[in-house]
């Protein structure tokens, strides 16, 4: 299997430097910078869950056009960089299955924009991964991924890149119905995220305090109510899921929280932003949610 990573930030080369250590084809395409520059001189330093680090040789580029066919490629872009960086990479996409492992909703939306809905593969991952400096990369967190075909059914490539991702110790499951799986992450993140940004406080506190609980379970409950008029059924208690997280995760800072944090753009829009817009088109009044989103945008601007 030939793979190529696009967006080889965090996510991105913590999965692409699996697979290569695996000894999978793959290329990292990225953007011009100092994270590049450092994979292409030096090779990825991954730092592993029990402190150890190690050193993997990547191909990486900044040209897809050089790359050639592949059959994968792993989208692993920030989701407000989807659109842009598919359109940048056309080249790779010919014969491809196009994997999303970001969080939020409307990816796979934006990629089947550019490939047949058959070649939409979506999948979710718990495991964290932090940029800890140009070419070096910390597995924060080990956690479960899945993957699955978003439009139709699983599909042989599906089960050959679970198989792959499995085989590099990202321990991966094939996913019947991926939009719930999609979902399901997504109401944890639209729980957690926002929230923990706006108050600056570590996500176990929207367990163990009566205001962090109050947000919490609004912002799912109106959450799930959308995910419902989608046609996702749900096979958990959202809230509690939610909840469960936070308290797995008490110390941890959210991505939204780092993002805010550094003066950089978040992930609102696909996430709360994504849960207000497609609110409105079901008659769904999500106020939580649009106020945690024009939050979060104040915030950012
Ligand atoms: N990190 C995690 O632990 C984790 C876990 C689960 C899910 N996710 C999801 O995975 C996605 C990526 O997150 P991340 O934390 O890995 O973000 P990240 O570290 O910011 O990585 C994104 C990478 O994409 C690159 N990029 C942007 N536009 C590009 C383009 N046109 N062509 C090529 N590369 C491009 C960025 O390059 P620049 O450096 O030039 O910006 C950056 O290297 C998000 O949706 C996130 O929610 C992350
Ligand atoms: C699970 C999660 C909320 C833990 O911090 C993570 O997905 C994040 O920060 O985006």
């Amino acid at each position: 299997m030939r793979v190529a990573v696009l967006g080889p930030g965090a996510i991105g080369s913590l999965f692409g430097g699996r697979l290569a250590r695996s000894g999978v084809d793959v290329t990292l395409v990225g953007r011009p910078g100092d994270h590049v520059t450092a994979l292409d001189r030096d090779g990825l330093r991954l730092t592993l869950p029990d402190g150890t680090t190690e050193r993997v040789a990547v191909d990486v580029t900044t040209d897809p056009a050089g790359v050639g066919p592949v059959d994968v490629v792993l989208v692993c872009v920030k989701a407000y960089d989807t659109r842009s960086a598919l359109a940048d990479a056309t080249s790779l996409l010919a014969d491809a299955a196009v994997c999303t492992f970001q969080n939020g909703l409307g990816n796979p939306e934006t990629i089947a924009e550019f490939v047949p809905e058959s070649r939409v593969l979506a999948g979710t991952t718990s495991h964290g991964a932090t940029l800890e400096s140009p070419g070096h990369v910390r597995h924060a967190g080990v956690g479960d991924t899945a993957v699955g075909n978003y439009f139709t059914d699983t599909s042989e490539t599906a089960t050959a890149l679970a198989r792959a991702l499995t085989d590099a110790g990202i321990d991966t499951d094939v996913v019947a119905d991926a939009p719930r799986a999609v979902w399901e992450k997504v109401l944890v993140n639209v729980g957690i995220n926002a929230a923990t940004a706006l108050a600056g406080v570590p996500n176990g506190r929207l367990a163990d305090t009566d205001p962090g609980e109050r947000v919490l379970r609004r912002a799912v409950e109106e959450a799930a109510a959308v995910a419902a008029a989608d046609g996702v059924e749900l096979t958990t208690d959202p809230v509690a899921a939610a909840s469960r997280v936070a308290r797995r995760t008490a110390e941890n800072h959210s991505s939204m929280r780092q993002d805010l944090d550094r003066g950089r753009k978040t992930e609102i829009d696909a996430l709360n932003g994504e849960i207000v817009s497609r609110g409105r088109e079901h008659g769904i009044d999500t106020p939580v949610n649009e106020t945690l989103t024009d939050l979060v945008r104040l915030a950012e601007s």
